[in-house]
């Protein structure tokens, strides 16, 4: 059984939204002395800027200083390049913070041949594994219109990322979503993670919650993680993006 969080009002998502990841933050910090969590690119990073720091009530919960940071997926290009999950993190929430505040984020070594070889990719993706914990405490998603989170995709090409069952993060190539060459966690990094939080807002993820929601098409990666890992599974989505789904039984 999947928990899904259904909006009208942008703040009352991110406000709630901020709300669960204090939570989850406060539950580690019980047990550990740090909030170990990654996060996915896409619209979510805007998301975390709303609830993290422009929301006044709970910025001041965040315990930046005793976050790790990690990302879901990560495109392989420059750290200062658009594209950078971790350069529009570090542009859009981490630059945002007080200048005091130090955050521990572990990103992609792109001091690492970023040549577009398969041999250059698959030592960026095996380096990340080695610096990631044995299990984040939550894992923050985003969902494309075609099904995907992090970088695992739908469609047979693509099965490779979903049968991987020895790494821990993967070479993702010819991405249907540019760039094409990504790295991305697999499906043995979610099932150790304490939690997993998806984020799908907008008219164009209407029909893909219709095909998530309703039609239940296992095709999709997202499906997949819904069914596998359904009992430690939120979504957080808005209206617009809700308007085609009918069930009520997730
Ligand atoms: O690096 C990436 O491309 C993302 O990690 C990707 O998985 C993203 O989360 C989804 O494509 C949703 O993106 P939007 O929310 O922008 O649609």
């Amino acid at each position: 059984m999947v928990a899904v969080r259904v909006f009208s009002e942008r703040t009352a998502l991110t406000h709630q939204l901020g709300e669960f990841i204090v939570r989850k933050q406060d539950e580690a910090l019980l047990k550990n002395p740090y909030f170990k969590v990654s996060i996915s690119g896409g619209s979510l990073i805007n998301a975390l800027y709303d609830c993290l720091v422009a929301d006044k009530t709970l910025a001041p919960k965040v315990e930046w200083t005793k976050w790790q940071v990690y990302f879901s997926d990560e495109r392989i290009v420059p750290l200062t390049h658009n594209d950078s999950n971790y350069g529009t993190f570090k542009k859009d929430v981490l630059d945002k913070l007080p200048s005091a505040v130090q955050v521990s984020v572990h990103h992609m070594d792109d001091s690492l041949p970023l040549d577009g070889d398969a041999q250059s990719n698959n030592k960026i993706a095996a380096e990340y594994e080695q610096i990631l914990p044995e299990s984040l405490d939550l894992v923050l998603l985003g969902c494309g219109p075609d099904g995907h989170t992090c970088s695992l995709f739908p469609g047979e090409k693509h099965q490779y990322l979903l049968r991987e069952t020895t790494k821990r993060v993967a070479w993702c190539h010819d991405s249907p979503k540019p760039p094409s060459d990504r790295i991305t966690f697999t499906l043995p990094v979610l099932k150790e993670a304490g939690a997993l939080c998806f984020v799908a807002e907008g008219s164009s993820k209407q029909d893909i919650m219709h095909d998530i929601f309703d039609l239940k098409n296992e095709q999709l990666p997202t499906v997949l993680i819904n069914k596998l890992y359904g009992g430690k599974t939120s979504w957080f989505v808005n209206d617009e993006a809700f308007a085609k789904v009918q069930t009520q039984t997730f």
